[in-house]
């Protein structure tokens, strides 16, 4: 499938969760079995090389287990806050329409190891460089993201490459 007729698949509600936000929903991408399939294929090839894959709840778990799995890399789960039942390490955030934390196992990591970031949306880039951060402080060389959506006009792709992080973006909303 092409990234144009995987875009068609997302579905926009406006004024979700807040006024003026144009949420872009994956849940129709997800339901559609060759759609779900050709943008993990997508993004795998876009990582291909990392040494693990790390997703950021929620909606990052459904794309980057399923990249791991494909790719018969580990998975290391990126969760939001109080979720963890060990030692954690925790950056607090913000994103396109609020604040957040999210914590990680910093024993999931070894020193040096190359990962990856999956996620299915990237905004603000909050999350993503969160998630960098996290990984960077428990080891992890950070190199590469993927994400299926990409919302330029709100920077994140700007913000990740400056911190060194390779951006891969399979389709971007812009105005739409
Ligand atoms: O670039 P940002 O501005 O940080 O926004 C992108 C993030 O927002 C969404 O997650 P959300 O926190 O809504 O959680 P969910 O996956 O549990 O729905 C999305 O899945 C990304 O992780
Ligand atoms: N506009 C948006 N649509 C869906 N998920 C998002 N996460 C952050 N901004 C979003």
């Amino acid at each position: 499938m092409t990234p144009d007729e995987l875009k068609a698949l997302v579905r926009t509600i406006p004024d979700f969760p807040k006024t003026g936000i144009q949420f872009r929903d994956i849940t129709t991408l997800l339901g559609h079995g060759p759609g779900f399939a050709a943008s993990v294929e997508w993004l795998a090839e876009a990582v291909e090389g990392a040494e693990a894959i790390a997703g950021m709840e929620a909606r990052g778990f459904i794309f980057g287990a399923a990249v791991a799995a494909r790719l018969r890399r580990p998975f290391l789960p990126i969760r939001k806050a109080g979720k963890l039942p060990c030692a954690v390490i925790g950056v607090d955030y913000e994103l396109e329409y609020g604040l957040d934390r999210l914590e990680m196992d910093p024993s999931a990591v070894a020193q040096g190891q190359q990962v990856a970031i999956v996620d299915d949306l990237l905004a603000t880039g909050g999350t993503a460089l969160a998630a960098t951060e996290l990984l960077r402080l428990a080891g992890a060389e950070v190199r590469r993201a993927a994400f299926v959506i990409d919302l330029p006009e709100l920077g994140g792709s700007a913000k990740l490459a400056s911190q060194a992080v390779d951006v891969r973006t399979l389709m971007g909303f812009e105005g739409d």
